[in-house]
């Protein structure tokens, strides 16, 4: 019998230390997402980053708490939810980090009699330290403990004809009272060696600028070219004026050099350039998040402000909404019936 395990990145069980150092340090040793040698990492993340990171990022998710938990998973829970009122095979959700893990998610799944299993990495873009994680960490789950199920995979979704038009119009929807004279979209950062990492002709991503515009192999695994790709179509399926909408990277941590440009830089430059009302787009998250409640609705609002910005609008993540359950149901039925991936 098919069955779906839907899964999204994780969040701590509180927004207190003690619960965020435990998260922070299974991310962070995470081989795909602090990519150095075992030993240098053990030195960094415990010896370096959680002296210091649980007590910050504890205060951060505070602010954005929900009384029913983490945004991230109370969202994520809604949309599984909704989705299987959509599907009439079973579905579950699993958390890459903490502790609504994949194991539980699968152990759910065989409980039901689900032997074939379509595995949805809740990101619309292919980076080692999201989508590959998943994966990996999905493939090493069933072969340790479920060897006689079968796994599928549904591809990085973020050209998808079907995905695009929800997102085009929810952020037009988002747009309908905000005149604005700039939209930026800005993604979750990576440091540029992992685009390298991830090419698998070792020559093709040179993070130049025009790299992820030439057509490649490399494309189907590099981060750059599918955000971009993903504003790109956005802005053709909505018409947006050339020049009022531009790109960005978010989130980054300190030490090697990240994708750019950094959001918070454009924040500063845009209100610099005299925009003074600006939308942001969170296209990296298909579910509201620290990253997007935080520090783009949050932080971000007060830097474009202080900058000399006026007004300020981010536009919410697809969550829940019915039409991106629709999608996502879409797909599930096609995979369940033809057995055909739509994407
Ligand atoms: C879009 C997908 C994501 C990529 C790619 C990604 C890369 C990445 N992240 C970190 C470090 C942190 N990210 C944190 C939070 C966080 N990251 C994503 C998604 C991607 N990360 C989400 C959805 C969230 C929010 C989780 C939530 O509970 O709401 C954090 C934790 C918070 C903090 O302390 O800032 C860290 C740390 C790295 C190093 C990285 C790529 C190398
Ligand atoms: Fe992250
Ligand atoms: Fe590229």
């Amino acid at each position: 019998m098919k069955g779906v395990l839907l899964v999204n990145l994780g969040s701590p069980d509180s927004p207190t230390p003690k619960d965020v150092k435990p998260y922070l340090d299974e991310f962070l040793m995470d081989e795909r997402v602090i990519d150095v040698p075992k030993l240098l990492r053990n030195l960094l993340v415990r010896g370096i980053i959680l002296q210091t990171r649980p007590k910050k990022s504890a205060k951060a998710y505070a602010k954005i708490w929900w009384d029913e938990g983490s945004p991230l998973v109370v969202i994520s829970e809604r949309f599984t939810a909704k989705l299987r009122q959509h599907t009439n095979i079973p579905v579950a959700l699993g958390m890459r980090y903490g502790s609504m893990s994949i194991q539980k998610a699968l152990q759910e799944l065989t409980g039901q009699g689900v032997d074939e299993v379509l595995l949805v990495p809740l990101y619309p873009h292919y980076a080692m330290s999201s989508y590959e994680t998943v994966v990996v960490k999905a493939m090493e789950v069933q072969k340790k403990h479920f060897p006689n199920i079968e796994l599928t995979t549904l591809p990085a979704f973020y050209k998808s004809p079907d995905y695009i038009r929800v997102l085009s119009e929810s952020i037009a929807e988002g747009l309908k009272d905000f005149e604005y004279d700039h939209i930026l979209f800005s993604y979750h950062g990576i440091p540029e060696r992992h685009i390298r990492k991830s090419d698998p002709t070792s020559y093709h991503c040179k993070i130049d600028g025009s790299c992820c515009s030439v057509n490649s192999v490399a494309h189907h695994t590099c981060y750059r070219h599918q955000v971009y790709e993903t504003t790109e179509l956005v802005k053709a399926h909505l018409g947006l004026p050339e020049g009022k909408v531009s790109t960005s990277f978010q989130s980054r941590l300190a030490g090697d050099p990240w994708l750019k440009p950094y959001t918070d830089y454009e924040f500063e430059r845009l209100a610099k350039e005299g925009k003074k009302r600006l939308a942001v787009v969170t296209a990296a998250f298909v579910s509201d998040c620290l990253e997007t409640l935080e520090e783009i609705a949050m932080e971000g609002k007060e830097q474009f402000e202080e900058a000399g910005g006026e007004q300020y609008k981010h536009i919410p993540c697809l969550n829940d909404s019915d039409a991106w359950v629709q999608v996502m149901a879409n797909w599930v039925n096609e995979w369940q019936q033809n057995e055909v991936l739509p994407v």
